[in-house]
């Protein structure tokens, strides 16, 4: 089974878990609240700014960060499960939730039962402030947000209980709240009102973060980052380090008038150097492209290795030609996008590396324009805004060092992901005029190898509406994009595979390539780039599989397949060289048909994949072809009984020719070679036993008939008969 198999199953079962718990959370929630609205403590006031006040006699206000360890409870959940509760905007169940201890229809004080919390609703509060001791605070800096809170709905909590701390106070604006000499609990501090609470979970176990009014509130926001980081025992914490860099584009360019005068250079030094008191080395990076770059008039250093290349100039969807002469004539190293995967939203956008040339997303563009103030503004202010309220740390570095950082920090976006760019209209407009997004496949053939694709191949190009690639003009074999290194030559490259199609409707393009069954990769990059296309897989008996694929390599003269037997290949142990183990798992991998499938069926629903018994193909290939017609939805309807014919000398079905001759396959399909060892079958039917029990169930699931070849199978696995394998019960 895949990781990617395995992922999904268990983010099912923990959305499952988590949708459970939040059903139960509600039900319990209800309860409380309508069940007992009598306050048990008096709520206070202070005439003391908030957060001026000193804080609660909670255990934890005295432990600095990081977090302390869990709190003494025998059982505290520090299950995530707990986040939901203030995921309030993502969430239907969260934001019910947050909507009951937001809702303006209770009664202005609350106790909850069986929790020692008082609620005090519908409240209009004013001088927000983080509490500084806070055990929660990572990214959030304390401080104070003066004046109104928007709106008059809040909700505050108090409590004698140690379990509960503030993380947010307000104060009251009608006065209200505990008196002076009342005490708010242990966890809170004298008249002020509680906005946001821990829960540490030493009184039920349960650890939480009570929110006194939705998200909208941007101090919230704040804080629910870092209590998501403190409710997962920081495994979802991201650290504090951040660079910038600020691009002015083009800086030349603009009508007369509008390009900037001394006076805007001046300002924007002034600028960078108000930036540079808070970002060590701060430099507005300046961008040149298009005929203006070079030009050296202005004696400014331009071999940076890097150009602004803002959409227009076409970084994505790529076009192969920019990427050579930004090499060639200007040795560019690194540029910008905006674009890749697409403009909206920005929390999407990524970074790739193509041709050597890396493309990262840290360009922040300021006008090209003069007069420009508030962009400056923004910046100053944005940098001045981090540093007052958050712990995050600014940096930068020249274009090139923050190309590589950035690959660093996210390793797994150095490989492009190609989509269509007819699928983006702002890509569509890129993409150059001359080019065709209709010369793609509609439908792939995908393996494994040995399996009949090549047979299939062939039946395929007979129907008057289907055309395949053109074949690699050097190797004369398959193309092959999308599981090898041929994918970073891009998708011009792919493209010119194949034909403009005369009718785009009705001609159906497709490729055939039988390594992409079992690549890791493949599945991904072909949802990417055609989502929409079909794909057809053949599976045989994976131990015949196995056993055509060693005669394959044989005579292809493989060194390894000549010098070991199958039996010494497939039984090959962990010690054995280097070159029989490669060997094995080349032969035995594709035959897990199971975990393959189910990657692609990850990538694509099951109605868009075909999955054909092989054994079928080679006995009764008219029926097979009439499935897949239907299949594809193909025009006119072609008469295979016709047009393929038995030939008894090469022992298969090949393609009838007028004069009654016929077109078989070469001598390298239906090769001659000796029977599979007795010994060697057995090993493979309990090499793949589990698997085949696994395609099964996913054939069963599929509402698909099983091959005979897999019936036979699963008839050998002792004591368990078929309708126990469809009912799910595990050998
Ligand atoms: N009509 C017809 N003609 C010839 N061969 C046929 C046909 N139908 C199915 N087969 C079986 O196809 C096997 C080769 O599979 P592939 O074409 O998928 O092989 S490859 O991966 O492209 O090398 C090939 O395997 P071998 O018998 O081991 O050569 C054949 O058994």
């Amino acid at each position: 089974m895949t990781v990617a198999v395995r992922f999904r199953r268990h983010l099912r079962r923990l959305l499952l878990l988590l949708a459970s718990c939040c059903l139960l959370s509600l039900l319990l929630s209800a309860y409380f609240l309508f069940t007992n609205s009598s306050p048990s403590m008096q709520l206070g006031q202070s005439p003391e700014p908030a957060c001026a006040q000193p804080l609660s006699m909670s255990p934890y206000h005295q432990l600095p960060y990081p977090y302390p360890p869990n709190p003494p409870h025998t059982h505290v959940h520090t299950d995530p499960v707990v986040l939901v509760l203030v995921e309030s905007q993502y969430s239907q169940l969260g934001q019910d939730i947050v909507a009951i201890l937001e809702s303006a229809h209770f009664p202005p004080l609350l106790k909850l039962r069986g929790l020692p919390l008082v609620l005090r609703t519908n409240q209009a509060l004013w001088d927000c402030c983080v509490v500084s001791s806070s055990p929660l605070l990572h990214l959030t800096k304390p401080g104070t947000d003066r004046g109104a809170l928007p709106g008059e709905d809040w909700t505050s909590f108090s409590s004698n209980h140690s379990t509960y701390q503030a993380v947010l106070h307000a104060r009251a604006k009608d006065g209200a709240g505990a008196g002076s000499g009342d005490n708010p609990g242990p966890g809170f501090s004298l008249g002020l009102q509680a906005t946001v609470v821990q829960d540490m979970g030493l009184y039920d176990g349960v650890r939480r973060v009570l929110f006194g009014q939705g998200l909208g509130y941007w101090l919230h926001r704040l804080i629910l980052v870092d209590a998501i980081s403190y409710l997962t025992n920081r495994k979802l914490t991201l650290g504090l380090d951040r660079h910038i860099l600020v691009d002015i584009d083009d800086i030349f360019v603009g009508k007369e008038g509008t390009r900037m005068n001394t006076k805007d250079v001046k300002v924007l030094l002034d600028t960078q150097r108000q930036l540079r008191s808070q970002i060590s080395n701060f430099t507005f990076n300046l961008g040149f492209s298009g005929k203006f770059y070079h030009t050296g008039e202005h004696n400014i250093p331009v071999d940076m290795g890097y150009a602004v290349a803002p959409h227009h100039s076409g970084v994505y969807p790529v076009h192969l030609q920019l990427y050579k002469a930004w090499r060639r004539v200007w040795n560019i190293q690194v540029t910008s996008t905006e674009e890749y995967p697409h403009l909206k939203p920005a929390r999407y956008r990524k970074g790739f590396i193509h041709n050597n040339i890396m493309i990262s997303i840290f360009m922040t563009h300021l006008s090209n324009y003069g007069n420009d103030r508030l962009g400056l503004y923004t910046f100053v202010h944005l940098a001045s805004f981090l540093r007052s309220w958050t712990n995050l740390k600014l940096h930068t570095l020249p274009p090139l060092q923050l190309a590589h950082k950035y690959f660093q920090l996210f390793p797994e976006q150095r490989n492009p992901l190609w989509q269509n760019p007819c699928d983006d209209k702002r890509h569509k407009d890129i993409w150059s005029k001359e080019k065709t997004c209709d010369r793609l496949p509609k439908f792939m053939v995908i393996g494994p190898q040995k399996t009949g694709t090549t047979a299939l191949y062939l039946f395929l190009l007979m129907h008057p509406s289907i055309s395949s690639n053109f074949p690699s003009p050097k190797t004369y074999e398959e193309v092959q994009f999308f599981n090898t290194n041929n994918y970073h030559k891009g998708i011009d490259w792919y493209m010119e595979f194949f034909p403009v199609p005369s009718n785009v409707t009705t001609d159906f393009l497709f490729e055939k390539s039988a390594n992409y069954f079992p690549s890791e990769e493949s599945p991904r990059r072909a949802a990417a780039l055609l989502p929409k296309a079909k794909i057809i897989t053949l599976l045989i008996n994976p131990s015949d599989r196995a056993y055509s694929w060693y005669q394959h390599q044989r005579a292809h003269e493989d060194h390894a397949a000549l010098q070991f037997t199958f039996y010494d290949v497939i039984s090959a142990r962990p010690g054995a060289p280097a070159e029989l183990r490669s060997l094995q798992s080349r032969c035995l991998i594709p035959g897990l048909y199971s975990t393959h499938l189910e990657r692609w069926l990850t990538y694509y629903p099951a109605n868009q994949v075909m999955i054909i018994d092989g054994h079928q193909l080679r006995t009764d290939p008219a029926t097979v072809m009439d499935e897949v017609q239907k299949f594809l939805g193909v025009t006119p309807h072609f008469n295979y009984s016709q047009a393929l014919t038995f030939d008894p000398q090469k022992g298969f079905w090949c393609q009838l020719l007028e004069g009654g001759k016929t077109k078989c396959l070469g001598k390298s399909k239906g090769r001659k070679y000796p029977p599979m060892e007795p010994e060697a079958h057995a090993y493979l039917s309990r090499y793949y036993r589990e698997h085949n029990v696994e395609l099964s169930k996913l054939l069963h699931r599929l509402g698909q008939p099983l091959p005979s070849w897999l019936r036979e199978e699963l008839q050998k696995v002792s004591g368990i008969k078929l309708c126990d394998i469809h009912l799910g019960i595990s050998l």
